[in-house]
């Protein structure tokens, strides 16, 4: 079999990756971890049309399916909503998001972006 050469990693992809693991150190219950299913939440499928998780980021990540910032800060967000919108006002779930969603969009924001990757400077 043809060995899949190991493709250089574009500076996006480098880019998407910290900022992933950035934002995911800020879920540390990992609730944003993985897709909801109906199973953990009764009728998510029917009220949320667009899921999205950490993990699916990741794979669209390795996917190339990033070609710009503001696609994975979209696909961000959606997930932050979507938890809005399940989860009533009140519960972990709800909390966590907007929580999330304020943290995440400071450091996206492209003046900000340096802030979140310091370490790496
Ligand atoms: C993100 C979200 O809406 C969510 C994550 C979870 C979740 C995620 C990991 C472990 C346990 N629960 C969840 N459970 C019930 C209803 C909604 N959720």
């Amino acid at each position: 079999c043809v060995l899949k050469l190991k493709q250089q990693k574009s500076p996006l992809n480098k880019l998407l990756e910290h900022l992933l693991r950035f934002l995911e150190k800020r879920d540390p219950h990992q609730f944003f971890a993985w897709p909801v299913t109906d199973d953990m939440a009764p009728g998510y499928s029917s009220i949320i049309s667009r899921p999205m998780d950490f993990s699916t980021m990741r794979q669209k990540i390795d996917d190339h399916e990033y070609t710009a910032l503001t696609e994975f800060t979209d696909d961000f967000k959606l997930m932050c909503e979507n938890a809005i919108k399940y989860n009533h006002v009140d519960t972990v779930y709800n909390k966590a998001a907007k929580r999330l969603l304020q943290v995440g969009m400071k450091h996206l924001q492209p003046e900000n972006l340096m802030r979140s990757l310091k370490p790496l400077s």
